[in-house]
């Protein structure tokens, strides 16, 4: 059949089917979607002669359906572009539609039925089955396929003379997310059927083709977007990486499998002695020792922490290594991320972990005697000098106080590390002092430990009761000194170290030379620059001075008034030896707060061997004199503090600062009685 036969054939029936009520199914020439639509469509009311479409969306939510649909919109538009300028087609009255997955008419190009009253703008209405019945793209959306439609199969009279091709726009999910519609209105029916059937099938292929290129468009502006963002998502990472990098205080360099670097940070370019970024061609071997395991590990596929030295301009310096291997996707090395850290800092923080700093500045030291502060003036002077001192002076004199500001005035930012050479039992000083390798004698931590010494590094080690060093040790130190460089026990290789010893006495070294208990070379290296600081009592009024200093701290960490110092007890005090010195001054008046009634301190408040104390005399140094043993110090602050705290267990523990069964514990030892 003739394409005109059959236009007029449906014609015809949709006359019948308006008129006589006539089921459209019944007929050969109507396709049964199209007749189902029809039915569906007078079933909803809607009037075959409707013109306008009146249904549209509200301005915002227009504006809010472009901004979301700009994508499709504007891959649309640039498909509709191309057609026009490829075809000359819209000469003959066709007319180009793009409508969202509800019929609302997103774009619109060429020459147009109005559907709209005169001025509105066609954008926006809702043109569905519910608005205009059975159309093109109505029907394309509920089959999932092109969709052609000749004139009468329309359901509204109003496009009897149009033909309409109608493409879905599907994407990736399978969802159908817009529908592209190629219409053409004829003036009159047609008259030439060849002319006719050419230009419809023309219609649907262009139609389809132009939905497919949209389709495809749409997926590469997607992905070219989601490129766009991952660009700009990846430079933004590796931004933060390379400013992290900048800022982060320790060495991290990438490598690739043979060692050559790939990637160093600012702080790694100093530790290597690299000009910043000028890597190319350097391998991370030109730095490492001949024992380096470095490279092996790497090789091996091992993560691993190390201890090791690299050396810089022939200078050996210790790092700790993390070592963080970089496999491909096969499994094979690629390289390794390492990150450096001077051995030195690690020291430092495990230094400041366990208290190794000082306190102490000279001006924190307490004292306007003149031969107190001709030693504090000494001390600041030699203090800027980088030679060893020696602090000569009776037990409690203040030597570690000392040794504290005269750190802290010339290397505050380094480590304080004191030793005490009397109370390490004559076995563990070397160790203690030197460090071990790991495994070097039974029980040795894993990854051997680092000395006394080493901690020092870049700081002052502190060697408190020098005397008491043993002999064979002293020659061992006597070479660190000169060599600046120490091995651990157990160890092979020797470590660079700079540090500046502050060694104490309150022993006669030279008597001890002469009996040769101490080396005199090692006496000469270390008294280079000796101090000798003044028994209390020879320091004029600073007995009275430090004694309410002394006073005053107490009372402020008991929460107490602070007494002072009555006539009487004043006399005693300054009359007194004080053998034990500055430490045995602040437990006397530690005592004395604690027994005084009132807020003065009287004589009868200070401890019974002051009170019968032998009168204020000169003592030589070396010549301690008569001291308070610990014990009967912490017998008398026990019984103090029970005085006060009327035998109150809880309330004297916790003052003294020990637990209520250590307390219990020292009552016993001490046999004091709580009754
Ligand atoms: N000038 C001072 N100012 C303030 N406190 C001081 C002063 N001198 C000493 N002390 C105090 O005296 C006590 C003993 O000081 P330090 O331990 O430094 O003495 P020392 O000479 O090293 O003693 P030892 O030889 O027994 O180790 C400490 O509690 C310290 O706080």
């Amino acid at each position: 059949m003739k394409l005109k036969d059959r236009w007029l054939e449906i014609q015809q029936s949709k006359l019948k089917f308006f008129k006589d009520n006539e089921d459209p199914r019944s007929s050969i020439h109507i396709n049964p979607e199209v007749a189902e639509s029809w039915i569906k469509s007078q079933a909803m009311g809607i009037s075959p002669y409707t013109e306008i479409i009146a249904e549209r969306l509200e301005p915002e939510q227009l504006e809010k359906l472009l901004k979301k649909e700009h994508l499709l919109i504007d891959v649309a538009k640039s498909v509709f572009e191309a057609v026009k300028l490829k075809d000359l087609m819209f000469a003959s009255r066709y007319a180009i539609y793009l409508f969202d997955e509800n019929g609302v008419l997103l774009l619109n190009e060429g020459d147009l039925l109005r559907l709209v009253p005169e001025r509105n703008s066609m954008t926006g209405i809702v043109w569905n089955e519910k608005t205009m019945g059975t159309c093109a793209h109505i029907l394309s959306m509920q089959l999932r396929r092109p969709v052609q439609l000749l004139g009468p199969e329309h359901y509204c009279v109003t496009f009897k003379n149009s033909n309409t091709s109608a493409a879905p726009i599907i994407d990736d999910n399978g969802d159908i997310i817009a529908i592209m519609v190629l219409s053409q209105h004829l003036m009159n029916e047609p008259l030439d059927d060849d002319v006719f059937v050419n230009l419809n099938s023309h219609a649907l292929g262009l139609v389809t083709a132009m939905a497919a290129d949209v389709e495809n468009k749409l997926k590469l502006r997607r992905s070219y977007d989601q490129l766009q963002i991952t660009n700009e998502r990846l430079k933004m990472a590796n931004y933060t990486l390379k400013v992290t990098l900048a800022v982060i205080d320790e060495g991290i360099i990438t490598i690739d499998s043979t060692g050559e670097i790939i990637h160093i940070n600012k702080e790694g370019s100093q530790m290597l002695g690299l000009e910043k970024g000028k890597t190319e061609n350097r391998n991370i071997r030109e730095f490492l020792n001949s024992q380096s395991r470095l490279m092996a590990l790497i090789a091996d596929g091992e993560n691993a922490d190390i201890e090791e030295s690299l050396c810089v301009c022939n200078i050996e310096q210790n790092y700790m290594i993390n070592i963080r291997v970089v496999n491909s996707t096969t499994g094979q090395v690629d390289g390794a991320v390492i990150k450096l850290v001077s051995a030195e800092k690690v020291n430092a923080m495990v230094n400041s972990r366990s208290g190794a700093i000082a306190n102490y500045s000279f001006d924190d030291l307490i004292g306007e005697s003149k031969e107190f502060k001709k030693a504090v003036a000494l001390g600041k002077r030699f203090a800027s000098s980088p030679e060893n001192i020696l602090l000569i002076g009776e037990s409690g004199t203040g030597k570690e106080l000392f040794a504290q500001a005269i750190h802290n005035k010339h290397r505050p930012n380094g480590p304080f590390v004191a030793v005490n050479c009397a109370a390490l039992p004559r076995e563990l000083i070397e160790s203690e002092l030197f460090g071990y390798e790991g495994g070097s004698f039974t029980g040795a931590e894993r990854g051997g430990r680092p000395g006394k010494i080493e901690l020092a590094h870049g700081g002052t080690l502190f060697l408190d009761e020098i005397g008491d060093m043993p002999l064979e040790l002293q020659a061992v130190l006597l070479r660190v000194l000169e060599d600046k460089q120490v091995m651990r026990v157990g160890g092979r290789r020797y470590k660079r170290v700079d540090f500046r010893v502050v060694a104490a006495t309150n022993k006669d070294l030279y008597q001890m030379i002469r009996e040769k208990l101490f080396r005199e070379d090692l006496y000469f290296r270390l008294s280079v620059l000796s101090i000798n600081l003044p028994s209390l009592r020879l320091r004029e009024n600073d007995v009275t001075l430090l004694g309410q200093y002394f006073i005053k701290k107490y009372c402020e960490k008991m929460v107490w008034e602070v007494p002072t110092i009555g006539p009487s007890a004043r006399n005693i005090m300054s009359e007194y030896n004080w053998p034990g010195n500055v430490r045995q001054l602040e437990n006397a008046v530690v005592y004395a707060v604690n027994t005084a009634q009132n807020q003065i301190i009287e004589a009868e408040d200070l401890p019974a061997i002051i009170l019968n104390g032998e009168p204020a005399q000169t003592a030589a140094v070396g010549n301690i004199g008569e001291v308070y043993t610990i014990e009967i110090l912490e017998k008398i602050s026990i019984e103090n503090v029970l005085y006060k705290t009327k035998n109150n267990i809880t309330k004297a523990a916790d003052l003294l600062g020990i637990g209520k069964s250590t307390l219990y514990r020292k009552l016993k030892e001490y046999n004091i009685n709580v009754d």
